[in-house]
């Protein structure tokens, strides 16, 4: 099976329940893991669109699991207690779309260059680290189920009127030139209240960002071709 055949397939699901999700609950936190997200999301904004449902402040691609990664690499690098450690993790959701920025991790640990390439291209491929573990057996299951779990937990604080929740998300963007992008988003009681900028960034950092936009562009783009040809 081919990447587009996986496409294809992926797409046509999330396009149906998506019909169904405008119909049977237009208003419901629409949490995307399905992947790939950085088209699934646009697929599923191009669907509510069509149905006259769209709300962008209630449609999130779901990058906690990276965030995760990037928490539990950086705090077995700086030997820092896991639960201690923040790392915005930006851009999209697969390959070098994953954009840690490890330069505005706390704790502080002041590592060198070249951890912190290591640490950020283990965050990007720690998905595909999964799929060659598991050898066809699937991907990440008991770590994407932690990762929804908290991704579900922080959107129902928000609802419930919990103040300064914040996680990043997938979400419909102006912080880029691109339509949708993860960056810190602040949730509330109808979805996301405020998309954060991605404040200061390394040299190599701003590389990514620079490399990513390309890839992340034309994803976002296949997901809304297929959503209104087919
Ligand atoms: N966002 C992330 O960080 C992240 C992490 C892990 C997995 N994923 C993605 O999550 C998705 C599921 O992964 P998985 O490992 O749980 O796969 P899986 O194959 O174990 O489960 C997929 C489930 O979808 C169901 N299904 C198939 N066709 C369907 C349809 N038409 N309508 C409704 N349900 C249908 C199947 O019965 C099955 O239960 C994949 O797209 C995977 O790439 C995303
Ligand atoms: O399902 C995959 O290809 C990987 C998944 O998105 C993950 O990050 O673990």
């Amino acid at each position: 099976m081919t990447r587009d055949d996986l496409f294809n397939i992926n797409a046509g699901i999330v396009k149906s329940l998506c019909t169904a999700i405008a119909k049977y609950c237009p208003n419901a936190l629409v949490n995307m893991i399905s992947n790939p997200v950085n088209s699934t999301v646009p697929i599923a904004a191009e669907v509510f669109k069509k149905a006259g449902t769209y709300d962008e402040k209630k449609l999130f691609g779901v990058t906690t699991l990276d965030v995760v990664r990037a928490k539990t690499f950086y705090a077995g690098k700086a030997k820092v207690p896991v639960e201690e450690v923040n790392v915005p993790v930006v851009g999209g959701h697969a390959g070098i779309t994953i954009l840690p920025l490890f330069s505005q991790a706390t704790p502080k640990a002041n590592l060198p260059d070249e951890d912190i390439k290591a640490l950020t291209k283990r965050t990007q491929d720690g998905g595909t680290e999964v799929v060659e573990a598991k050898a066809g057996k699937g991907s990440a299951t008991l770590s994407m189920a932690y990762a929804g779990a908290l991704f579900a937990d922080a959107c129902l604080k928000g609802l419930n009127g919990v103040p300064d929740v914040v996680e990043c998300s997938f979400v419909q963007s102006s912080i880029t030139e691109l339509p949708f992008f993860a960056s810190k988003v602040k949730l509330g009681k109808n979805g996301v209240d405020e998309v954060f900028g991605l404040g200061p960034l390394s040299d190599y950092e701003k590389q990514g960002l620079e490399s990513l936009i390309p890839e992340l562009k034309a994803s976002i783009e296949k997901g809304i071709k297929f959503a209104n040809q087919s």
